[in-house]
């Protein structure tokens, strides 16, 4: 059975129970390929959840799933209230300025006027307010994916759909971009699900990481600390962070000795090779 609300008219007021997504039992498959196989999922209003998993598991599959994107989903998929989503590549409309491309997501919600308005308070929100009349091609990749960011929300989700938005990024760009996502999740007070391949960025944003394997759902970390207290606790992130690299299948590094370079001997070193002529 198929139990999808999606709500094309944005009127679906914030419900009051404890998810904004719930998915049971779900598969998908494509032709004989079986992606995805009895996944259940909660996701709960308000939180941020990091879905880890080796390329080709069937991560974005399930994000489309949730987003109701895909035509043929089985098994139960709820969502409560609205969905955005942002993808790997901005996907942002080159014949359009910056602030159409944003109030295009509200084409079935208000009037003209109210779109465009709520449009150009979204793109304030993430550092755009300059851009309005921009177009896309004179954006820089940063500056895309955050006007892919505003048009995900610019119709208030109550679940922000995001799958790997930064990974195209440079490293300090997509440092900048998570503060950002921080930013909007405190202001918006609405639920993340965030798909990702990098265990660190899962780590400095979720409450809680979801390792799929095969199609499957398979173990889960809460992330119990406040997220103010997340930095100084250290060793709980490393503990998690390596547990999480083995249930991707990743085998623990073991300790890197260095090789003495001259005498070929393990362990550190401050030998410092002679120098030429030395006595
Ligand atoms: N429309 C489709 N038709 C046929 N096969 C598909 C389709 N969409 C996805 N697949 C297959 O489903 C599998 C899972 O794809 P999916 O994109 O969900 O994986 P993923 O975990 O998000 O991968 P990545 O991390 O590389 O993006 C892959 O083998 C893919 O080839």
């Amino acid at each position: 059975m198929a139990l999808l609300t999606p709500d094309p008219t944005g009127t679906t007021p914030r419900p009051g129970g404890e998810h904004v997504a719930r998915v049971r039992g779900h598969h998908r498959s494509f032709g004989d390929v079986h992606v995805l196989r009895d996944i259940d999922l909660d996701v709960r209003h308000g939180e941020i959840v990091a879905l880890l998993g080796r390329s080709g598991c069937g991560k974005s599959t399930l994000l489309r799933s949730l987003a109701h994107l895909d035509p043929a989903p089985a098994g139960e998929i709820e969502v409560n209230g609205r969905t955005g989503v942002a993808f790997q590549e901005p996907r942002l409309l080159n014949w359009r300025t910056v602030h159409q491309n944003v109030a295009l997501a509200l084409l079935n919600g208000p009037e003209r006027k109210q779109r465009f308005a709520l449009a150009e308070q979204t793109l304030a929100e993430v550092g755009l307010a300059e851009k309005l009349d921009a177009w896309p091609l004179q954006l820089s990749g940063g500056q895309a994916q955050r006007v892919s960011l505003a048009r995900a929300l610019v119709s208030n989700p109550s679940l922000l759909l995001l799958d790997e938005p930064f990974s195209a990024l440079d490293a300090l760009t997509r440092i900048e971009m998570h503060q950002l996502v921080i930013e909007l999740w405190r202001r918006h007070s609405m639920a993340i699900l965030l798909v990702t391949h990098d265990v660190d960025e899962a780590l400095a944003l979720a409450d809680r990481l979801v390792v799929m394997d095969g199609g499957r759902i398979g173990r889960t970390w809460e992330i119990t600390l406040p997220r103010s207290d997340r930095v100084p606790s250290q060793p709980d992130i490393a503990r998690t962070r390596a547990e999480v690299l083995v249930a991707l299948g990743v085998k623990p590094t073991p300790p890197n000795p260095r090789r003495d370079p001259v005498t070929g001997e393990l362990g550190p070193s401050n030998h410092q090779p002679a120098k030429r002529g030395a006595a």
